[in-house]
C-alpha cells in the first residue's frame, strides 16, 4: 500500500502542495487531473523519488521514503511524459540495453514478451520508425523490465493515436487487476480516466474536473 500523510511541496513563493494525504492500495488505478499548472507532475516526482516534498511522510509496503529510500526504489517503475529510448537501437537493443542496467535479470525471451504483452511487436525494427504510440509502448516495456510493484505514468498517452491510447490504458488497467500492482497516472483525457481508473485524484481548486467526473459517477478526491 501506498501511503503518503500530510504532504506539502512548494517553489519559491509558490504553494504547489498543501498537506495532501491519500493511500492507494495494491491493484487500484488512480488518476491524477487538475488544470495546468496544478501539480500533477510535481506529486508524481515525488512518489517516484525524483524530487524531495518540504515535509510529509511517504512509505510504500511499509518502506519509508526517508529510511528505506533504495528499497522503494526498486518497487517504482516511472514513466516520464518525455519518451526516453534510444533512436538508433532496435527495440530489441532497447529493451537488452535497459536490462543491463536493471537490477533485475531477464531473459530475451522475457523482454520480448513483455513488448508482445502491449501489443508491441516489431522486436527487430529501429525505434525511429517506430510510430509515437509504439514508442510510448516501448517506454512503457521499459519500465517494467525490474517487475516494478508501483507504476507512475506521466501523461502516457498524450499525442497518440485513439488505438494505442486503448490499448494502453487497457494494458495498464490489466496490470493493476491481474497483477495487483498500482497504478497512477496523469491525464486530460477525461473518457480515459473515466474508463481506466477506480477513483481520482483533483489536484488544484478549479472545481472543473471534480464536477464533471462526479456527474459520471467517479470517486473524486480533492488533494
Ligand atoms: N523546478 C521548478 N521550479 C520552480 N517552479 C516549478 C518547478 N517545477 C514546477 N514548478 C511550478 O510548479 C507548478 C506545478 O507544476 P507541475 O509541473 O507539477 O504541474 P502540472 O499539473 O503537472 O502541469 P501540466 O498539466 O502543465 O503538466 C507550476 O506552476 C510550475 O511552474
Amino acid at each position: 500500500m501506498l501511503k503518503v500523510e500530510a504532504l506539502s511541496k512548494h517553489y519559491g513563493s509558490k504553494k504547489v502542495l498543501s498537506d495532501v494525504s491519500f493511500q492507494i492500495n495494491p491493484g487500484e488505478v488512480v488518476g491524477l487531473v487538475g488544470e495546468n499548472g496544478a501539480g500533477k507532475s510535481t506529486l508524481l516526482n515525488i512518489l517516484a523519488t525524483l524530487i524531495s516534498p518540504d515535509k510529509g511522510n511517504l512509505s510504500f509496503d511499509d518502506h519509508s521514503y526517508d529510511s528505506d529510500l533504495q528499497k522503494v526504489r526498486k518497487k517504482i517503475g516511472y514513466i516520464p511524459q518525455d519518451i526516453a529510448v534510444w533512436e538508433d537501437f532496435t527495440v530489441e537493443e532497447n529493451m537488452v540495453f535497459f536490462e543491463q542496467l536493471s537490477w533485475k535479470k531477464k531473459s530475451k525471451a522475457e523482454l520480448r514478451q513483455l513488448c508482445q504483452n502491449m501489443k508491441l511487436e516489431q522486436w527487430k525494427e529501429k525505434t525511429q520508425s517506430l510510430s509515437g504510440g509504439m514508442k510510448r509502448k516501448l517506454n512503457i516495456a521499459i519500465s517494467l523490465i525490474h517487475d516494478p510493484d508501483i507504476l507512475l505514468l506521466d501523461e502516457p498517452t498524450v499525442g497518440i493515436d485513439l488505438k494505442s491510447r486503448k490499448e494502453i490504458g487497457s494494458y495498464l488497467h490489466g496490470l493493476a487487476k491481474h497483477e495487483g500492482k498500482t497504478v497512477i497516472y496523469t491525464s486530460h483525457d477525461m473518457e480515459e480516466i473515466l474508463s481506466f481508473c477506480d477513483r481520482v485524484y483533483c489536484i488544484g481548486e478549479d472545481p472543473f474536473y471534480k464536477e464533471l467526473l462526479e456527474e459520471n459517477g467517479k470517486l473524486v478526491q480533492v488533494l
